[in-house]
């Protein structure tokens, strides 16, 4: 019973047809999506949704600062560790939801849709109907916005839960959003709409419902009454796709035909056929993996692992991307750091009250409230920003897409050395938007089950570099600023910001993944310098029936943290899917 478990109307793999209309493989934030939307006015389309973790809906899964970030291999996520880095010599460990919901299980749940330009970078490059115009129907199609500032540029009908707060959940929070406007950036009152600028500062947004739970794509797309109201729709848990089956036609062409699927206990495989399409949302790690496995990728890649070739397509698992962040770390008073929920029994009790009886509090994880938005050209010496004319900060031009972020937040890492235990730890984060570095996701193993190498090529781009040295720059401004107006932090671990060689040093020490991954398929011809997989329908080049809906077909890292852009692309895709397709005939 709730809050320990919840009943599930999953099938087991043993009772499923052996043919749907349309398959999905893999129920995370784009897979429930698209289940829901495929499944939804046409009772006579079958749909089966195939996942490889549970459909756990309890108090753990729900509560939001509870359900963050599982960062060991287990129910809720595994950690594939990239290769290492050939320069810096490390290992990243890069978290990836499991289960129905997938990464949205377990993220931060910081809901940021992107500016104008972003889409309209990608159409002014040839992707017909991904103009901001075209695409930003999809946003609201997705969302529910339950307030409070301004509802005009939200969806308010859609399936999840949107929100934000009245003011901060944390003093340091609030003192550091008036540090920011002191040094000079402006507020995005709501960064949803397209007249607000491009740089400045945000107060986040969260994919928490009214009731202070965590609504994920399982809980917002999925739930079990939904499923258990449509007999067309079958969910599949505990299972892994193997394989993609293909037949080839008369003219050569290969068509997907069906998905190889084994039991996690692997007690039982079966080969599942799709009537329709099949659509792969695996995430941007394991999607290109299973397109490796199917036989499709580079042509010297599958040969080398053996693997009969089926399609040679060089863009697979290719032009891996991702935002990277950097911590700095300061002591702050006790009472205004997550901290104190360790240190303090009160301050628990507090806040386990104020949620468990109000859905308020702590526990909402609100944990990066306060977010800058930044572009490393404007930013000064001393970390400001210099004064922008109006159309620096036009959000419909590509040329001010922000490329750092800076996230001042509670928590940091009381483990540090020289960390002071008595007080509160708070982090000012230097983030990386636009990262012009590309990695790769290649096999390992032919073994399914066999993580893929994830070689994440960080930072090799000096761009990156020269933006996050800006970032770097502005988290100093802000603690400078802080300690200017009387607020009380001490400096832990922070780089020397008075030369680039002392910036860069404390970049290659602490550098580390913010799990965005991205672009490993991405939407983008296939003669494109960075060749593409999939076309503008997401329709994997020059094979029939398949498609890819998740974070691997955005053709470039977005400016922004990207699950609200999954959630939307998946809604694209949904509609793509059902304007093309024939009646059933059943
Ligand atoms: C710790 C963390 C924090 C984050 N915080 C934020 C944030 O605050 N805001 C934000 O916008 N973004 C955040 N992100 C990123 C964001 O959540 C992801 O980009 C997004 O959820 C990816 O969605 P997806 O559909 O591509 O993949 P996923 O949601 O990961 O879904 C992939 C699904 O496929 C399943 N699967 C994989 N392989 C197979 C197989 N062979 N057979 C069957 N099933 C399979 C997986 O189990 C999983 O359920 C965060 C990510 C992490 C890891």
């Amino acid at each position: 019973m709730w809050p320990f478990t919840d009943s599930y109307p999953a099938r087991p793999l043993a009772t499923l047809r052996s043919q749907y209309d349309y398959i999905v493989v893999g129920g995370g934030t784009a897979g429930c999506v698209l289940a829901r939307r495929l499944s939804e006015d046409q009772p006579t389309c079958t749909v089966l949704l195939v996942e490889r973790g549970d459909a756990s809906n309890n108090f753990l899964d729900t509560t939001p600062l509870l359900s963050i970030h599982h960062m060991s291999t287990g129910r809720r996520s595994t950690v594939i560790p990239s290769t290492p880095h050939a320069r810096l010599g490390r290992t990243f460990p890069l978290v990836c939801g499991v289960g129905l919901g997938g990464t949205s299980r377990i993220n931060g749940g910081q809901y940021t849709c992107g500016v104008p330009a972003q889409y309209n970078a990608w159409s002014d490059q040839g992707r017909v109907g991904w103009s901001y115009d075209e695409f930003k129907p999809y946003f609201l199609k997705s969302e529910r916005w339950t307030g409070p500032v301004p509802q005009e540029y939200h969806g308010l009908n859609g399936p999840l839960e949107v929100r934000s707060f009245e003011g901060y959940h944390y003093e340091c929070s609030r003192r550091a959003a008036d540090a920011v406007r002191k040094i000079g950036f402006r507020d995005i009152i709501d960064m949803h709409s397209p007249f607000e600028p491009s740089i400045g500062f945000n107060k986040m947004q969260y994919t928490v419902d009214s009731t202070g739970r965590r609504h994920s794509a399982f809980r917002a797309y999925l739930p079990a009454e939904v499923v258990r109201g449509r007999p067309n729709l079958h969910v599949c848990i505990n299972v892994v796709a193997t394989r993609v089956e293909f037949s080839e036609g008369s003219d050569g062409t290969n068509s997907a035909e069906g998905v190889e699927l084994e039991s996690l206990d692997r007690s039982l495989k079966r080969i599942i056929t799709a009537r329709r399409e099949i659509v792969l949302s695996c995430g941007a790690l394991r999607t290109p993996q299973l397109l490796l496995l199917s036989g499709i990728g580079p042509i010297s890649h599958l040969r080398e692992k053996g693997i009969r070739v089926v399609r040679g397509t060089p863009g697979v698992g290719q032009h891996l991307q991702d935002h990277v962040i950097i911590q700095t770390t300061y002591n702050c008073p006790l009472s205004d750091s997550l901290y104190a929920m360790v240190k303090q029994p009160t301050t628990f009790l507090r806040e386990t009250y104020n949620y468990l009886r109000h859905g308020a509090g702590w526990f909402l994880c609100t944990l990066a409230e306060v977010e800058i938005f930044g572009l490393s050209s404007v930013i000064n010496s001393d970390g400001k920003p210099a004064m922008l004319s109006e159309e620096q900060l036009n959000p419909y031009n590509p040329a001010n897409l922000p490329d750092f972020c800076v996230l001042v937040a509670p928590i940091g890492d009381p483990s540090i050395p020289g960390v002071d235990t008595t007080k509160g730890v708070l982090s000012i984060n230097a983030g990386l938007m636009l990262s012009k570095s590309f990695g790769n996701v290649r096999l390992g193993s032919t073994d399914p089950r066999v993580e893929p190498l994830c070689d994440m090529q960080y930072l090799t781009a000096p761009e990156d570099r020269a933006a996050l040295r800006a970032a770097l720059r502005v988290t100093n401004a802000i603690a400078r600023q802080l300690r200017e107006e009387g607020y009380e932090i001490d400096p832990v671990r922070v780089p020397d910001v008075s030369s680039d060689a002392a910036i860069d040093e404390y970049i290659d020490k602490y550098v580390d993944t913010m799990y965005h991954y991205t672009s490993t398929c991405r939407m983008a011809p296939e003669d494109d310098v960075r060749p593409g997989v999939v076309d503008d329908e997401l329709r994997v080049h020059g094979v029939r029936k398949l498609r890819v809906a998740d974070a691997s077909v955005i053709p470039n890292v977005p400016a922004a943290h990207p699950q609200a852009l999954v959630y939307a692309l998946a809604e694209k895709c949904a509609d793509m899917m059902r304007m093309s397709a024939e009646p059933t005939g059943l």
